[in-house]
């Protein structure tokens, strides 16, 4: 069973209430990356390749800090801290204007017991302007069963919580 969008938001900070969706809670863009070294997947190990974050310019008078983004594919970064509860599964969703506008935010499975700011691969097919703090996506969580929790290398990414 999915849980309710108010379920949703009592594990993730910070949220307005017009985050809060009837099944989940939409997550914002904090910052865009670009990735200018190879990356490696091994059968024991990975590494992710070296990034660079974009800046961002003023595309109006009201948008100060806003993403001109080409075609591509870029690495973005969440602004809310996710924290995905035992007994659940979590998934993150574009939202539909992305795709209406030619793009496709790429997103893996959130793991019960993992927590921070996650990131998410945006594949742009047409010129787009996305402003910090916008709406780009939405977690549900689902109740699952498990096995352990979450212990990768992402524990804690983006919040300063890496050493956990
Ligand atoms: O689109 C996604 C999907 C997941 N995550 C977070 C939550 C998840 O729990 C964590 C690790 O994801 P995954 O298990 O897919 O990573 P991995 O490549 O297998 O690395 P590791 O073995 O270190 O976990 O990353 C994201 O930030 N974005």
């Amino acid at each position: 069973m999915f849980e309710s969008g108010p379920f949703v938001a009592e594990h993730v900070s910070e949220t307005d209430d017009e985050q809060v969706q009837p099944n989940g809670v939409d997550l914002t863009l904090e910052a865009v990356y670009e990735q200018r070294e190879p990356g490696r997947i091994g059968r024991e190990t990975k590494e992710v390749g070296e990034r660079q974050q974009l800046e961002t310019e003023q595309v109006a008078d009201d948008a100060p800090e806003t993403y001109y983004l080409t075609s591509g594919g870029y690495v973005v970064q969440y602004a809310e801290t996710v924290e995905i509860p035992e007994n659940h599964v979590g998934y993150v969703y574009p939202r539909s204007s992305l795709l209406r506008n030619s793009c496709m935010l790429n997103t893996a499975v959130w793991d019960a017991g993992y927590e921070g700011k996650g990131e998410g691969l945006l594949e742009v097919h047409h010129d787009i302007e996305i402003e910090t703090g916008a709406r780009i996506a939405q977690l549900v969580l689902a109740e699952a069963d498990h096995d352990g929790t979450y212990a990768g290398s992402y524990q804690g990414e983006n919040v300063g919580l890496d050493e956990f």
